[in-house]
């Protein structure tokens, strides 16, 4: 029998953009952890519904989730993205122009916390957070994330379940922990309304005040 997110993303037919960002990444051997396809839809759909036009991706690997942001745009809009690794903002900005985002997108590399930090100091704000790197930051993304939002803007947190681990209280490492951290304060900040979607591997969803 399928799953429940089998049986939906078999509905859908293939997006030849998106397979074809799966098929770079696997041809330069990074890993597949793109964003889940119903989420990638999510995403174009909550940018396109809030009108931002300012969005912040922390992590990009090849693009895929960028792709799905900026086919959110309206009337114009603007992609910043945080990757640590150059030779993977390199495979994700040629996936940017083949679909056509060549030019709306700015890659930031190096550690995202050191890209927040001199984004902070230039004053920048965005619309909309995507959260989708290394785990044991998520709770230092959602504090810069909700520092640097616009009023009313969107962020989004990938992964929240960790394929599970996040609910087997016998796993306490330090990733773990943070994300139970991260999943916490989404749920209980004052400065936002939430919720969490659990298809997939989870996803975090926040609208600041
Ligand atoms: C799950 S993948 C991102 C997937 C992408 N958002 C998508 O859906 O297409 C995580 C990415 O975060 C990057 N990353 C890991 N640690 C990082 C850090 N400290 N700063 C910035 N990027 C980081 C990894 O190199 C990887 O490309």
């Amino acid at each position: 029998m399928l799953s429940q997110e089998q049986y939906s993303e078999q509905l859908y037919t293939e997006d030849e953009i998106l397979l074809q960002v799966k098929q770079s990444i696997a041809a330069h051997g990074m890993p597949e952890v793109s964003v889940e396809p119903g989420y990638g839809r999510l995403l174009t759909m909550l940018v396109k519904l809030t009108r931002a036009s300012s969005v912040l991706e922390i992590g990009a690997l090849g693009g895929y989730s960028g792709i799905c942001l900026s086919r959110g745009f309206t009337d114009g809009g603007k992609l910043t993205s945080l990757e640590l690794k150059p030779e993977y903002a390199a495979v994700a900005r040629r996936n940017m122009e083949l679909a056509g985002f060549g030019d709306s997108v700015e890659y930031r590399i190096g550690p995202a916390m050191d890209s927040l930090k001199i984004l902070e100091s230039e004053g920048r704000k965005f619309d909309f957070f995507f959260i989708d790197a290394d785990k044991m930051n998520y709770p230092n993304y959602l504090e810069y994330a909700i520092q640097m939002a616009n009023p009313g803007a969107i962020i989004a947190g990938d992964n929240i379940f960790l394929r599970g681990r996040t609910l087997n209280t016998d796993r306490n490492g330090p990733a773990i922990l943070a994300v139970r951290q991260f999943n916490e304060m989404i749920a209980k900040d004052d400065r936002l309304i939430s919720t969490l979607l659990p298809a997939y591997d989870g996803l975090a969803l926040a609208l600041v005040k």
